[in-house]
């Protein structure tokens, strides 16, 4: 099969609501007026963002669940996305199974292909998502004021401990691992919550190299500090910490674990009950973790108020 019929056979299908799909040397795309594009780019390389082992439709879901993670943060609807492919060869079964994963997704927030790339290469998958936001109200990491809470959606470690798992740096019983590798290899992006949060949150951003560190950007851009529960929204480590497995290295999952895909945003306390709301709404966990300081930097405390004294890092491909 060569690069055409690959194409045709596994990425074009009808374009719904763009004006124009996959087939011509352009999409074109038609944003309702009044609104922004909300743009982001994520690829995942083999070996570094996922096993050589996955299974190949979880890969697809995973490779458009990151980026529409991104648009949730922005708090923007998915419109459309690219899709630029390097293969090794032509493996019928995988290209099978990874368009299956990857439109199942995309079907559930009407979200369509309409233009990529086809290369032979080492395996990598590049996707550049386009969304769309009313002009003016996309939230930033910018707008997070002291006395806001922190706020954190879902839980917060399980995939770094299935990594850890998969590395065998740690041992966990099966039920526990099945769990954590589900959202490893297939995180839910919190598109509706992003959305719900417009005109609630001051500030967002989604985890994906790790709380600590991505929380930090909020800190930054807004130039304020935060005061941080280490241990308010663990998840299936929870259920890890019951197999003996020691606080600290729960922490390092939680903290700055990364591959979450949850988001990360503040709310001034007035909007407490309107951020619960925006959570029933979009059926996602909200718990609070946190309060943004006037004072730089983040002081990490456990659940009686005392400071932690381990050290957090975050994902840096570079570090
Ligand atoms: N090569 C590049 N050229 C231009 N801008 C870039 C490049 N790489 C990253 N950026 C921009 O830098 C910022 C931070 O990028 P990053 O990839 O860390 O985004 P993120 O949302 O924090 O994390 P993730 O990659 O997990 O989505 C984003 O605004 C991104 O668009
Ligand atoms: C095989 C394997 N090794 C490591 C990880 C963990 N990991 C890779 S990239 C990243 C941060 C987000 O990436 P980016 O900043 O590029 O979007 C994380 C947490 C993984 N998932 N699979
Ligand atoms: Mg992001």
């Amino acid at each position: 099969m060569g690069e055409f019929d690959l194409i045709t056979r596994y990425f074009q299908r009808p374009a719904k609501r763009s004006p124009l799909g996959v087939g011509d040397d352009c999409a074109l795309l038609a944003p309702a007026p009044g609104m922004q594009l909300a743009v982001s780019c994520d690829m995942l390389v083999e070996g570094r963002h996922f096993l050589s082992t996955v299974d190949p439709a979880r890969l697809g879901h995973k490779a458009l669940a990151v980026n529409l993670s991104d648009l949730a943060a922005c708090g923007a609807k998915p419109l459309a996305f690219t899709l630029a492919l390097a293969l090794p060869g032509v493996d019928e079964p995988w290209l099978e199974a990874f368009s299956r994963g990857l439109f199942a997704l995309a079907d559930e927030h009407g979200c369509e292909l309409v233009g990529g790339d086809t290369t032979r290469g080492p395996l990598n998958i590049c996707i550049t998502v386009f969304g769309e936001v009313p002009a003016g109200a996309a939230l930033l990491r910018s707008g997070a004021h002291a006395g806001d809470d922190i706020w954190v959606s879902g839980t917060l470690g399980d995939a770094r401990l299935a990594l850890e798992a998969f590395r065998g740096t740690l041992s966990l019983p099966a039920d526990v691992f099945a769990q954590a590798r589900m959202r490893m290899e297939q995180p839910t992006p919190r598109v509706a919550l992003g959305q719900a949060l417009r005109g609630k949150a001051s500030a967002a951003v989604d985890v994906s190299d790790g709380l600590v560190g991505d929380l930090g950007h909020i800190l930054a851009s807004s130039k304020v500090g935060a005061t941080l529960d280490a241990d308010a929204a663990t998840g299936v480590i929870a259920a890890a910490a019951s197999c003996g497995l020691g606080t600290e290295i729960l922490r390092t999952c939680a903290l700055s674990g990364g591959d979450d895909y949850e988001l990360v945003f503040t709310a001034p306390p007035a909007a407490r009950a309107a951020v619960e709301q925006a959570g029933r709404e979009s059926t996602t966990r909200v718990t609070r973790i946190g309060r943004i300081d006037a004072e730089a930097g983040l002081r990490i405390v456990d659940a009686g108020g005392a400071p932690v004294a381990q050290r957090f890092g975050s994902f840096d491909h570079f570090v």
